[in-house]
């Protein structure tokens, strides 16, 4: 049993278990194709996500194995399976991914909760406006560690924080979890906009508005109000509705090339997480009648290939009403 895995050597999942590498932890990175893990112990590179980076030789890399502390960095639609196909077994969950389980609305600790048989106070997440390459490049980072229980917050944050990665602890795990997941939709939203050169007014709207739709539908899941305002909540949604490295705003930059789905998801380096969680929440917003019209448009626009250009006139013609 390894001390500390992260599962998943994605971007993400890598850049995380090379900063606490650095940091002298004992950290196993677990990838499930076995070419790559003989890869990545030959040449200490993550050629696909991570070219240029030089990886931590302290940094072990095996498939995936149990674990006292596990780090789940694994796109959501898969995790389930992940966990359940490796019979993965951990003392303590961290969770890195941002998104919903289509199904089951669950955010990834209600499916760690179920595969692994651990409760909530032997779970965190660990969220904010964090892209990896710019973590792996050791520039200026906060983040929010969110768990139920203190003392594993609180040993997490002293884990992770350096003098590149500023680490924040709150209570608010559904909050982080929910507003991870749900900011990919507006990262879309803006990606869209900005491809069409609908201006930064158009932006703007978009983002506050759409953080007007993320607040009803979070609200429904129990994410508490202030969390909104933390690195985990508008930290975020800024820098995945502006950020250029964002595979969610990537996707809505090419659907507003014309692009289809398929064409770019074979074009992006990673899963657009945004995807699945906007099928989950249109689903979710029409069963309990929940507002929310930009969701509803970038829906139609993926699944129903609906014009851009009818889905701002249908959001600028709606009924007037105050803020
Ligand atoms: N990239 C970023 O900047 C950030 C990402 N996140 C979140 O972290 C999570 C992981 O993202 P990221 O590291 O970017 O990963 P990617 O989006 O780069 O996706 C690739 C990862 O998914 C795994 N994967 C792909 N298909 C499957 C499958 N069928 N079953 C199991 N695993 C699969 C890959 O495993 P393998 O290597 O074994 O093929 C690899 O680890 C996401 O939820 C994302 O939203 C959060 C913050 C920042
Ligand atoms: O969540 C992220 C940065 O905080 C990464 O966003 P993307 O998944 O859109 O690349």
């Amino acid at each position: 049993m390894y001390e500390i895995c992260v599962y998943g050597a994605g971007s993400w999942g890598t850049a995380v278990a090379n900063l606490l590498a650095k940091k002298k932890f004992n950290v196993c990175l677990c990838a499930r194709d076995e070419k790559l893990v003989l890869r990545l112990r030959e040449t200490h590179h993550n050629n696909k996500y991570l070219k240029d980076i030089h990886l931590s030789q302290n940094l072990v890399f095996d498939t995936p194995k149990n674990a006292q502390m596990g780090i789940f960095a694994v796109p959501v639609k898969y995790l389930r399976d992940f966990i359940e196909h490796f019979s993965i077994k951990v003392d303590a969950a961290l969770s890195l991914s941002k998104g919903i389980e289509d199904e089951t609305f669950l955010p990834p600790s209600g499916i760690l909760f179920q595969t692994l048989g651990i409760t909530k106070e032997q779970f965190a997440v660990l969220s904010g406006p964090n892209f990896a390459l710019e973590v792996a490049l050791e520039l200026p980072t906060a983040s929010v560690v969110a768990s139920s229980n203190r003392n594993l917050a609180k040993k997490l944050q002293n884990m992770f924080n350096t003098h590149y990665f500023r680490v924040y602890t709150s209570s608010d795990y559904i909050g982080v979890e929910y507003l991870g997941a749900l900011k990919n939709i507006l990262a879309i939203a803006c990606g869209i906009s900005d491809g069409l050169n609908l201006g930064q007014n158009a932006r703007a709207a978009l983002i506050t508005r759409g953080l007007a739709e993320i607040l009803r539908t979070y609200k429904y899941f129990g994410g508490k109000s202030k969390t909104m305002l933390s690195l985990a909540g508008i930290g975020d949604i800024v820098l995945t509705a502006t950020g250029n490295l964002s595979r969610n705003r990537i996707l809505g930059l090419k659907l507003a090339q014309g692009l289809s789905i398929d064409e770019i998801l074979n074009q992006l380096n990673g899963v657009p997480e945004g995807l699945n969680t906007v099928m989950a929440v249109f689903r979710l917003s029409q069963k309990y009648s929940i507002e929310t019209p930009i969701i509803n448009e970038v829906y139609n626009i993926i699944v129903n290939k609906k014009d851009p250009f009818e889905s701002i006139s249908i959001l600028m013609n709606r009924p007037l009403k105050s803020e």
